[in-house]
């Protein structure tokens, strides 16, 4: 498990402060995938180095298990970083060295003996489906191929805890699905994975949990079902969003439904029971986390109650609003 407790991070510069990370406050326990994501400068490289080790934070605690990294001492803290392997947008491996002595490199610094630390090696690629490549030269590799290296080097120490910082980033679509499969293979109980990325794609595929990090705080936390139950929340709409494009003239409602009830009739129902056909003119469809979401946009014809609509559809179990509630800046975020 690893924790993070109102962690600040100030630069100090010579034309302006900076606080990149204003009071972060998180928990992932082990076994689970949770996902930070946020836009160009909300933060997400200054978390990651503080997380990493490689960044003191101005204030603040990360406790990985038992172990405080913040009051660690400088010899400590070498010790603590094992607890993290990192996982970079580019694998950085040693060229001049074989698939196998990069895996096997953390181990080498660690004082591990050379069998040993190559039996480790060599089945850690076996994992990351690369067990025929260990005498390869990263030259030799795919940008897939480098990135499973990079995995496999950063689980070389044992780590509690695996960081990915933006891992897809750089790779095609295809191959961006392979890697975020692989890290889904990964999972075990004793192993909390963070995954930071701009990316909701990769949030939808493999993240159990999710924060949105906005100007260096959390601004919404919980698990992929819950956040995106809150049909009015930042993450709902960017993971199931509707374009605001997507809109006609007149009074519309938003509702959403989950699971099973994302399969039962519910507009034909509501639409009964107002006496007005409301017309659907944009949906979206998600298999999240085990669970089917469905959020629709329907047009309330003039003479029907909208707040009855809304009533109606919430009597059901469905959340649903008014359509222009949710069109302010955020949803014209998400559609963008
Ligand atoms: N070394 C530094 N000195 C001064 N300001 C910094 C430093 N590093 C980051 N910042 C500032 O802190 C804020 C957060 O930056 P950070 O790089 O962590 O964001 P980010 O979410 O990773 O963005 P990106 O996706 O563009 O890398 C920004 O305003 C940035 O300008």
């Amino acid at each position: 498990m690893i924790s993070v407790t109102n962690l600040v991070k100030e630069y100090r510069t010579a034309s302006r402060d900076v606080r990149a990370l204003d009071g972060v406050t998180l928990t992932v326990p082990a076994g689970e995938i949770h996902g930070i994501i946020g836009h160009s400068g909300a933060g997400k490289s200054t978390l990651v180095r503080c997380l990493a080790g490689l960044d003191r934070p101005t204030s603040g605690d990360i406790t990985i298990n038992d172990a405080n990294l913040t009051t660690a001492t400088a010899k400590d803290l070498r010790s603590a970083r094992r607890r993290i392997g990192l996982v970079f947008q580019h694998a950085n491996l040693f060229d001049a060295r074989t698939v196998l002595d990069n895996v096997a490199y953390p181990q080498e610094i660690a004082g591990v003996k050379k069998s040993e630390r190559r039996a480790r090696a060599a089945e850690l690629l076996e994992l990351v489906g690369l067990g025929d490549a260990t005498q390869v030269y990263p030259s030799q590799l795919s940008g897939g191929m480098r990135q499973r290296v990079g995995i496999a080097r950063a689980l070389a120490v044992n780590p509690d805890v695996l960081l990915f910082d933006e891992p897809t980033s750089a790779l095609d679509p295809r191959t961006t699905d392979e890697i975020l499969d692989l890290i889904t293979h990964l999972r075990r109980p004793d192993l909390a994975m963070i995954v930071i990325t701009h990316e909701m794609h990769v949030i939808k595929r493999i993240c159990d949990s999710v924060s949105l990090l906005e100007r260096g705080q959390i601004v919404e936390s919980g698990s992929l079902t819950d956040v995106v139950s809150t049909l009015s929340g930042k993450l709902s709409q960017q993971l199931l969003g509707i374009s605001a494009h997507e809109s006609v003239p007149g009074t519309l409602v938003d509702v959403l439904s989950r699971g099973s009830d994302a399969a039962r009739p519910v507009i034909a129902h509501t639409s009964a029971a107002v006496g007005a056909e409301l017309a659907i003119i944009a949906g979206s469809v998600e298999h999240l986390a085990g669970t089917t979401f469905s959020h629709l946009r329907l047009a309330v014809p003039e003479g029907t109650d909208a707040a009855e609509v809304i009533r109606i559809l919430k009597s059901q179990g469905a959340d649903a609003c008014l359509t222009s509630e949710l069109q302010g800046a955020d949803a014209q975020e998400a559609a963008a």
